[in-house]
């Protein structure tokens, strides 16, 4: 009988594994963080067989955990940190560089040579982005300029591209599919999300073989088996999804106007708009939503790179708090941050202001500031960058978001969550389950082997653990907001003067 679908929910910072059952309740979980490399100043790389050497080391893990086996499983559901770029041969299963991660600035310069000659309008009305370093198109291009042998490699159709979700479907069904789908397409640069084509024009311009790509198909179908000895039986990969469609797809957000927040490594407003792909005029980004069939639906999003890394940062670099958790207790212990703005651009800037040559900045310390107010301010930054998001949303979809859904690690702060609602005035819904984004992808994999009936039945799922609702004064309110623009404003452009 199965009992089970299982989630693997490959993050940037750690690779996971949950089985669910059909409540959508975790019944086994495992985690491994793995290495995060980072060559030079604003580049970020991670090892691809890390990559799958960890998802596959946590799968077995969860399934041994509560004696599980694989008969039990009804399908497998792929999650993944988007847009980070792998090539490998196709013949030996190699990678031939490391993944380039999709916060590494490496390619900047590449993306000014493109808007100096207009082409940057030409990429957004094809693919729905604003076209940054932060998407695969230009990742992949320097892999095949820089490492050696590649290009002629790729032309000779001997190598191959895919996001994490195709790196993990190629190991899992051993080379036989090379696969992903619309929304992981969506994040590439090179997906015409209109056509749902690979886009020709602009992969001539990236000097890109087409035979490198993946084929695209809908989140929620059977991609394939897994191969024999992966698992004690062959379990059907029945759902794919990029981590923040996975978790718009998990809170239930099947509407158009319905939308969620994730608090993960950076954080992503996805709001879904049904079948109409609206483009921003507020510096948001049109992206392919998750959906339960073959017809696609679209969202608009509000990508901010760096929400809880900055916390990781005040642990592992800064060490000035042991766990991410204590970031909470330091930032109750003074009342305000004491005049101190931080702003977290550590790879740039995201939505709505689009700087790739912004840098992290701090602000407006004076002698009595200490170590409190420091790690008040970056929680505090982290929810004035969703602000920020949110009222760019807000003129784009002409609607008032009254209700915020969040999930993701970081929507575990109580501090986070309250200042959020005060900055934001806006009431924030807190899900039982924050594993939201596995939640998603193991319902795209459960409708698609009908282990779950239909979208009714996993609504019904959904249940609220905490609101939290504004404490603040408007006048209050305002005056922060005011500093934090101001604070914004010194980030810019500080990479383009240092070089
Ligand atoms: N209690 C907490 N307070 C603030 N940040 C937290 C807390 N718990 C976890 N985080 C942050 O959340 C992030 C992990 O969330 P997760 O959703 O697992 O991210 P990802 O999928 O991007 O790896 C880390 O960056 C961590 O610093
Ligand atoms: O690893 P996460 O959860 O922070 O998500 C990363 C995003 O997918 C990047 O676009």
């Amino acid at each position: 009988m199965k009992k089970y679908v299982m989630a693997l929910d490959q993050g940037t910072t750690s690779s996971r594994c949950i089985l669910f059952d059909k409540r959508g309740r975790i019944c086994s979980m495992a985690q491994k963080e793995f290495a995060q490399i980072y060559p030079k100043s604003g580049w970020v790389e991670h090892n691809p067989m890390e990559i799958w050497s960890t998802q596959i080391g946590v799968a077995a893990e969860a399934i041994s955990k509560i004696g599980a086996c694989g008969e039990e499983i009804a399908g497998i559901g792929i999650t993944n940190q988007r847009e980070t770029t792998v090539v490998w041969n196709k013949h030996t299963g190699q990678p031939v560089y490391n993944a380039i991660v999709w916060q590494c600035r490496r390619t900047s310069d590449m993306i000014m040579e493109l808007k100096d000659s207009g082409f940057d309008k030409v990429i957004q009305s094809k693919t729905g982005l604003i076209p940054d370093a932060y998407f695969s198109g230009t990742k992949i291009k320097w892999i095949l300029e820089h490492v050696e042998g590649a290009k002629a490699e790729a032309e000779a159709g001997n190598l191959l591209f895919g996001t994490v979700d195709t790196w993990l479907i190629w190991n899992l069904t051993r080379g036989k599919v090379h696969a992903t789908d619309y929304t992981n397409a969506s994040r590439t640069m090179l997906y015409n999300i209109h056509t749902l084509e690979w886009d020709e024009e602009i992969l001539a311009r990236l000097d890109i073989p087409r035979s490198m790509l993946p084929e695209v198909k809908p989140s929620s179908y059977v991609y394939g088996l897994t191969a024999p000895g992966i698992f004690s039986n062959e379990i059907p990969i029945a759902g794919v999804a990029g981590d923040q469609q996975a978790a718009l797809f998990g809170q239930g957000c099947f509407e158009p106007g319905e939308c969620k927040n994730t608090y993960g490594t950076g954080c992503f407003l996805l709001m879904n708009t049904g079948e109409e792909a609206i483009q921003s005029q507020h510096g948001l980004l049109t992206t392919i939503a998750a959906s339960d069939n073959d017809k696609v639906q679209y969202a608009l999003e509000g990508s901010v790179f760096v929400a809880g890394a900055a916390i990781q940062w005040l642990r592992d670099e800064l060490q000035v708090i042991k766990t991410a958790a204590e970031s909470e207790e330091c930032a109750m212990e003074v009342k305000n941050s004491n005049g101190v703005y931080v702003v977290p651009a550590f790879s740039g800037l995201g939505a709505p202001y689009w700087d790739q040559y912004a840098r992290g900045t701090i602000i407006g310390i004076t002698r009595g500031v200490n170590k409190n107010h420091i790690v008040r301010a970056v929680l505090e930054s982290i929810a004035y960058e969703v602000y920020d998001v949110i009222k760019a949303m807000e003129q784009d979809a002409s609607l008032t978001i009254k209700h915020l859904k969040v999930d993701g690690g970081a929507c575990a702060n109580n501090f986070l969550m309250q200042f959020q609602a005060d900055i934001l005035d806006t009431t924030v819904m807190r899900p039982d389950c924050i594993e939201t984004t596995a939640l998603g992808a193991s319902y795209l994999a459960g409708l698609a082997t009908g282990f779950w009936k239909d979208k009714k039945e996993i609504k019904e799922n959904w249940a609220l653990s905490r609101t939290f609702t504004s404490n603040m004064e408007e006048k209050e309110r305002q005056e922060l907001i005011a500093g934090w623009k101001e604070a914004v404003k010194r980030s810019f452009g500080q990479a383009s003067y240092m070089k």
